[in-house]
Order: structure tokens, then sequence, then C-alpha cells
């Protein structure tokens, strides 16, 4: 829900989107005049024109046009253009009453509960983030993956006071998707790319399903390639998770593995996938577009629905998913966490560490 409030909030910054997207080659260690352009064209993160107008007009001059409006239509002999003068001030002043309620049952919604409060399951996934971020992300920073989905929301919402307040510094962030790279530019963080920042000291990620060996299901979100392609760049993986994800085996919570494969291969990957593996597989459909879901990477997610009666060898399944023609990678990360941060209802967090550390491909 959060990621389609979120998104909507995006959609009305059009002219944002294009300067920031012409920014993006320049996101490295984003200095003080790049913040400062930033501001200057995103202040259309002020996302529509005529709300910012709104926004300036003072609470005291809607006030009077209420009260010139009510009394011009109860002094029925005052002249004519005093009248319409009148209502054109009232029909402002009911606009930005309008937008500013708008704007604010958006910002309640997104928290999860509509009140304003945090779930309970939205509260555990902050507790993780915090929890992760506290303990491996150092006050004198460090170069970060940030994962995607509504959990590494709450870590970026941390980054981002933490850095403005100067408790963490020299931080350089890699995104996993287009949504958390928003998040991060709207949160003011210093950017990067794996071409200017190959490597990597932490990536910290969610995950839709752990199970007590540590493989896990991502790609819930459909960003599952980059974030695999981040957590491959960093000497460190920590995946931060609320209660509901924590599993004995995989496939007790989670339905199925989501794979990115080429347009090209979708059709024939939905038969060969059951045929060699077993379940079912569907091609992820859009929730708001007419057709299949397109991933930052233009490609399409196929949702291999694995059979649960049988036991799966993770490691091997891997391999051949992503040895299969058309198949750019499978949302099973398997054996390559550090450390899982698992928080629970009663505001517990608790940090369990892999049994033997993954290997890496860089010391
Ligand atoms: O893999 C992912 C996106 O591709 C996410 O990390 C995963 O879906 C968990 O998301 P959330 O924190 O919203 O539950």
């Amino acid at each position: 829900m959060s990621m389609f409030l979120n998104l909507d909030r995006m959609e009305g910054g059009t002219r944002c989107q294009e300067s920031c997207a012409k920014q993006e080659t320049s996101w490295s260690h984003r200095s003080s005049a790049a913040k400062s352009v930033q501001s200057k064209n995103c202040s259309s993160s002020c996302t529509r024109a005529d709300s910012c107008i709104l926004s300036r007009i003072p609470m005291a001059l809607q006030i009077l046009a209420y009260v010139v409006t009510i009394l011009s239509i109860l002094c029925v002999s005052a002249p004519a253009h005093s009248q319409s003068l009148s209502l054109s001030l009232f029909r402002i002043a009911s606009t930005r009453f309008i937008i500013s309620r708008s704007a604010m049952t958006l910002s309640q919604n997104g928290t999860g509960t509509g009140s304003g409060q945090l779930s309970a399951i939205e509260e555990a996934k902050k507790s993780a983030a915090i929890a992760c971020a506290k303990k491996h992300i150092p006050s004198s920073g460090c170069r970060l993956g940030v994962g995607s989905g509504s959990t590494v929301k709450h870590l970026v919402d941390y980054l981002a006071e933490n850095y403005a307040n100067g408790s963490i510094n020299n931080l350089v962030c890699v995104a996993t998707s287009y949504q958390t790279k928003r998040w991060l530019f709207e949160a003011n963080l210093p950017m990067s790319d794996l071409d200017l920042t190959p490597e990597l000291d932490v990536c910290i990620d969610g995950a839709d399903e752990v199970d007590k060996e540590f493989n896990l299901i991502k790609g819930g979100g459909g960003c599952l390639a980059r974030e695999k392609i981040v957590q491959t760049a960093a000497k460190k993986f920590y995946v931060i998770a609320d209660y509901t994800k924590q599993s004995a085996f995989l496939g007790e919570k989670y339905k199925y593995v989501p794979i990115e494969v080429l347009p090209f291969a979708a059709e024939p990957l939905l038969r060969w996938l059951p045929a060699r593996e077993g379940g079912s597989a569907e091609l992820r459909m859009a929730a708001r577009k007419c057709g299949p879901v397109i991933t930052d990477n233009n490609n399409y997610i196929i949702d291999w629905h694995f059979d649960k009666t049988t036991q799966h060898n993770w490691k091997e399944t891997q391999m051949r998913l992503n040895n299969t023609p058309g198949v750019v990678d499978c949302g099973l990360f398997v054996g390559v966490t550090d450390g899982v941060f698992f928080a629970y209802p009663d505001g517990s967090v608790q940090e369990l560490h892999a049994p033997t550390p993954p290997k890496k491909f860089l010391p």
C-alpha cells in the first residue's frame, strides 16, 4: 500500500523526475552544490505547480475570503464586482483546503493504519531497520547498498535523520531499485551507482521469507536482479525483517519464487519451468496498468509457485534456474546472508548470524 502511495506522490512530480534523471550520471558523492541543484529542481517535490502557489496563501487571507463571501451573500445589495471578487477568493481558499486535506490523508495512510499510527508489522519493520543500521553503519559512514521494499523505507528514514543531524558522515548509498533511488534522493542522501562505486562495504535489504538456514526468497517488489547484484558487490549483507518473514523452511509462509526473465523468453519459460521444476508458473501482471509488470531492467517477472510437498535443495534449484536460457536472475538468495535482524510485536529485535560466513567474490 505504502509503495503505491509513494509512487503516486512521484507521479505528480513529472518535471522533478526529469531533472532528477538528468542528474543521475553525476550522482556520486553529491556535493552541497549538487544538493542545492536538487532543492531548486525538486522544490517540485512540491508536485503540482498550483499546490505550490496555493500553499503560499496565508491562512489569514483564507479566513478573510470566507468572511467576505458570507457577508456578500448576506448583503444582497452588495455591488456585483465585490461579490465576484469574494467568490474567487472563496474558490481559492476552498481548493487549498481540499488539497491540504488530501495531502494529510495520503501521509497518514502511508504509515499503515490510516490513523497516523504505525501498525504492529510496520513498527517491527522499523525496529529491525534501526537495529541493523545502528549496529552495521558506522558513524564515520560507509559505502552502503540500499535494498528495496517497505522495510527498507524505514532504513532510509533513519539514514535521512542521522545524516542530516551529523550522526552519520561520509555515507555513499547505492540503490537497488528506482523506488529506493527516489527515496534516497528525496531524503537528500548522497548517492552513487555501481559504475562509480563498484565495491560496497555493506548492503541492507528486506526479504519476503527467511528460513532457518538463511535461505531467502526475495523479489516480491520485483527488484530481485538489482538487489542480487548490489548484494554481491557488498562485503557484508544483512537482512531486516518483521516476524512474519521468519520460517522453518521456504514455502512455509511465502508461496512462490519470483524470477526475472527476458520478455522474449517469457512464453517458453512459462512451460519449461513447471515441466522441469514442478509446481506452476505465472506471469506477474501489473496492478494499475494493463499487461505484465515491467522491471527496472525492462524485463518480466515470472512467479514460480513451487511444490511445497517435496524437499528442495535451494542451492541447486537456484543454479538450475539461473542457468536456464532467458532467466536473468531468480529471487532465491542462498548462502549469501551474513546476518538477519528479526523484529517482533513486543518491540524486541533478534540478530541472527550465519553459522558459517558466506563466501564473497571480493575479500
Ligand atoms: O525483495 C524485495 C523487493 O524486490 C523486498 O525486499 C521484499 O519484497 C520485502 O519487501 P517488504 O519490506 O516491503 O516486505
